[in-house]
């Protein structure tokens, strides 16, 4: 391997906007095809979907797109034989069309290499065949697959013949939950539903076993379980403080040294403290500020309430950030609130051998502004675009499919759903363009425009099916590798 190619694979992300150049995604599988009503809940998702709408027509847009910006020579041109091919092959991993990117690697294309691997497969279908509880018969037949449809079934819990073994993993696709990338190492979840817990251990297994992480092995950080955890009662009754779960979603690299961690319905306090410990001392961030989110399904990570759209931008949930205090506020009813009815949101921040002098910051608005104007350089006004334009009852109503969570591909170029129509006017009003993903690629394809030469934008992607699964494309993505955002001076 040259070393031009090995610095292309290489792991590093300092900020959430500097130009993406390597991802780990999930298509959607066929596990989510057989989700029953009576588990869409307990597997965390709304409803059930329409696998083949989910994927024809809208995540296969998200694989072209990301292809587009980060890979295009696996894609360029192609587009209509792509679209053509009934058997969706070059999406499917395992499969000769298949379109094997190191930029926009697919996790399941890692699982399936990594089973290859005797010594690593036997490791694993025991791990499985453990916590999923399966007879010795199964576990013997699991030996009969090829290592890809190996790394089907684990994932999708199902055999080609349809015959379901155990539970599927819905919740797969939203790769950011299962580990973050901060500066060069990586940090492992700990998730809080019991749904996602096979997610961790396949996680698990590819990081700590993919040649593709090699060399970064000892930056690979799990975080330690609270001393005699077993002794603790079931997860609902024990305290955040006792607790320890984690999940990507809460949390942002947002500058270099400098990291945010949400403390939600699924990251506890109790990890967040152990991680601001590992991370202060290995000296891989300086700074880590903690927002701690109300405990809501509606906003079960910090990146469900906002994501930075540029050095200068952000888009927000306002009834949880300074405007929504405010509005609170003229409300003669709020002194008669209970007491803690407030202290379900607060941001704390913590510098590196100031720890018990932490910095306590108001509101979200201030927090966002101090990231971009003292972290990044930005010396002009810092915007704000709102959730539904904050108009009721559209911010609540848009920040429940996801209009917060956006992906940014370069500084200003990010990717959301497309049903958000009074958040995309709130863009359009700060001078963004909106387009869709569709005909964004047919551009590309016609060569009217480019990515490298695109500012301001907002590609849209259609939601119906994904947005049932309540996550964004955001939650959709593991950015491993982002270009060094440049501070303005
Ligand atoms: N980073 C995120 N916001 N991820 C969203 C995950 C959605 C998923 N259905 C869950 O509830 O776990």
């Amino acid at each position: 391997m040259t070393i031009n190619q090995a610095s292309e694979l290489s792991i590093g992300v300092s900020s959430e906007t500097g130009t993406l150049q390597r991802l780990l995604i999930h298509s959607p599988d066929r596990g989510l095809g057989k989700v029953v009503p009576s588990k869409a809940q307990d597997w965390l998702f709304e409803d059930i979907v329409h696998l083949d709408t989910m994927r024809r027509k809208e995540y296969d847009y998200y694989v072209k797109l990301l292809l587009y910006f980060l890979d295009p020579d696996k894609i360029k041109g192609k587009i209509a034989d792509i679209n053509d091919d009934p058997t969706r092959s070059f999406f499917i991993p395992g499969t000769e069309k298949y379109f094997a990117s190191d930029r926009v690697v697919d996790i399941q294309r890692l699982l399936g290499e990594i089973l290859e691997d005797p010594g690593t497969r036997t490791k694993l279908t025991a791990a499985i065949c453990g916590i999923e509880r399966c007879s010795y018969q199964i576990q013997e037949e699991l030996g009969t697959f090829d290592a890809h449809e190996l790394a089907r079934i684990f994932i999708s819990g199902s055999c080609s013949d349809q015959r379901m073994l155990f539970a599927p993993l819905p919740n797969l696709i939203f790769t950011r939950d299962i580990g973050i990338v901060i500066n060069d190492h990586i940090l492992l979840n700990k998730p809080a539903k019991a749904a996602r817990t096979r997610e961790s251990i396949l996680a698990q297994f590819v990081f700590f076993y993919h040649p593709m992480f090699t060399h970064i092995r000892g930056n690979l950080i799990e975080i330690p379980e609270n001393e005699r955890h077993f002794l603790l009662p079931d997860d609902e009754k024990a305290s955040d403080y006792q607790r320890c779960t984690l999940e990507g979603g809460d949390v942002m690299m947002v500058a270099p040294g400098h990291l945010l961690i949400g403390c939600s319905e699924r990251t506890s306090i109790y990890a967040a403290q152990q991680v601001m410990k590992i991370l202060f001392d290995k000296n891989v961030v300086q700074k880590i500020t903690i927002i701690k989110i109300p405990k809501k399904r509606d906003y079960m990570h910090i990146d469900t309430i906002f994501t930075q759209v540029k050095k200068d931008v952000w888009v927000l949930l306002g009834s949880l950030a300074r405007l929504g205090d405010e509005a609170r506020k003229k409300d003669v009813l709020h002194f008669f609130a209970p007491a803690d009815a407030n202290k379900e949101f607060k941001i704390l921040q913590f510098e590196k051998g100031k720890e018990q002098q932490p910095i306590e910051i108001e509101n979200l608005e201030d927090l966002l502004t101090a990231i971009s104007r003292k972290d990044l350089g930005v010396k002009g006004p810092v915007r704000f675009i709102y959730s539904g334009g904050n108009e009721f009852p559209y911010g609540e109503r848009e920040q429940w499919t996801d209009s917060c969570n956006l992906l940014a591909l370069r500084d200003g170029v990010v990717i959301g759903y497309d049903r958000n129509d009074k958040t995309l006017e709130a863009f359009k009003k700060e001078g963004f363009k909106i387009i869709s993903a569709r005909k964004l690629l047919e551009k590309f394809e016609y060569e009217d425009l480019s990515p490298e030469n695109l500012t301001d934008t907002f590609i849209t992607l259609p939601s119906a099916e994904l947005s049932r699964a309540r996550g964004g494309s955001h939650c959709m993505s593991m950015p491993l590798l982002r270009e060094a955002l440049i501070r303005e001076s």
